[in-house]
């Protein structure tokens, strides 16, 4: 046990962002990685141009990684935006856009897990007729994922830095996960257990794993307080890791994390290298 028994990945949508895109991939093979995740990398558009797709996708060949996650297209990450697909309107329709893009890059790269970011609650907007529409949305995601052999995701966030979004605590994040299942029938929604955010949230964290470690699609990791590589803050990680394992959990865990005040290459001194290049 311990992080030598861990399959990592590396989000490149907060480490190595002092990067240009294209170069991250490569940047992540360089400091031992071989698998990587982005959240939607083009904030304003959810249809590319197919020359950006290519290009990245080329990167992500050419580094020699694999591509292990991706989220849809979620507005303008880490804020003022926390998802599209409950939001009425434009965003929605941005959404409704990218799922197939989205689901068809995941698959031209061999990544089986797409991120569905829930989104901000609207001013004016019965929330009920929010959950309405993200229930749609969500469908139409988890469609477009079994279309090509891969899972859709439902995160919970944190209350203190995303408070206008509706699911900030694990139960009500896998509430979501349960009725996409009970609505598609592909069982193919699974819950994306990020320990930063739950923390941050006052959750539970072991109660948290032993109770949907089995519905769990993906972790990802940050230290708290900061948001920081493990080791920064007072979150038991390496052991909490352990207890995702010992709970059933065998698939990737996404280190989600900002590098600090240093180049991102240069905040994995806590991974021992030998760790770093699972497949
Ligand atoms: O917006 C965030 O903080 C996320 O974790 C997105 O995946």
């Amino acid at each position: 046990m311990g992080y030598s028994d861990q399959r990592f990945t590396v989000n490149l949508s907060i480490l190595f962002t002092e990067l240009p895109l294209l170069e991250r991939p490569a940047a992540a093979a360089a400091a031992g990685f071989r698998a990587v995740e982005l959240w939607w990398p083009w904030v304003d558009a959810p249809v590319p141009e197919r020359s950006e797709l290519d290009a990245l996708k080329q990167a992500i060949e050419d580094a020699g990684v694999r591509l292990t996650g991706l989220n849809f297209y979620a507005g303008q990450l880490p804020g003022p935006d926390r998802g599209a697909l409950s939001v009425p309107g434009e965003e929605s329709e941005k959404f409704r856009a990218n799922v197939d893009v989205a689901a068809d890059f995941a698959h031209s790269l061999g990544c089986t897990a797409l991120n569905a970011l829930y989104g901000n609650r609207v001013d004016g907007v019965d929330p009920a007729v929010q959950d309405e529409l993200a229930l749609e949305n969500l469908v139409l995601a988890a469609r477009a994922a079994d279309r090509v052999g891969a899972v859709v995701l439902v995160e919970a966030l944190n209350a203190p830095e995303s408070p206008k979004c509706p699911l900030v605590s694990a139960e009500k994040a896998v509430e979501v996960v349960d009725k996409v299942n009970a609505a598609t029938g592909l069982g193919n929604a699974r819950f994306l257990m990020d320990l930063y955010h739950l923390s941050m949230n006052g959750e539970d964290l072991p109660r948290v794993i032993a109770a949907y470690a089995d519905r769990t699609g993906h972790v990802q990791i940050a230290d708290n307080p900061g948001r920081g590589a493990p080791g920064t803050g007072s979150l038991p990680l390496e052991d909490l890791l352990d207890q995702v394992r010992e709970a059933g959990y065998e698939g990737w865990v996404g280190l989600e994390y900002k590098p600090g005040d240093r180049p991102s290459h240069e905040s994995f001194d806590w991974l021992p290298a030998g760790a770093r290049a699972a497949r």
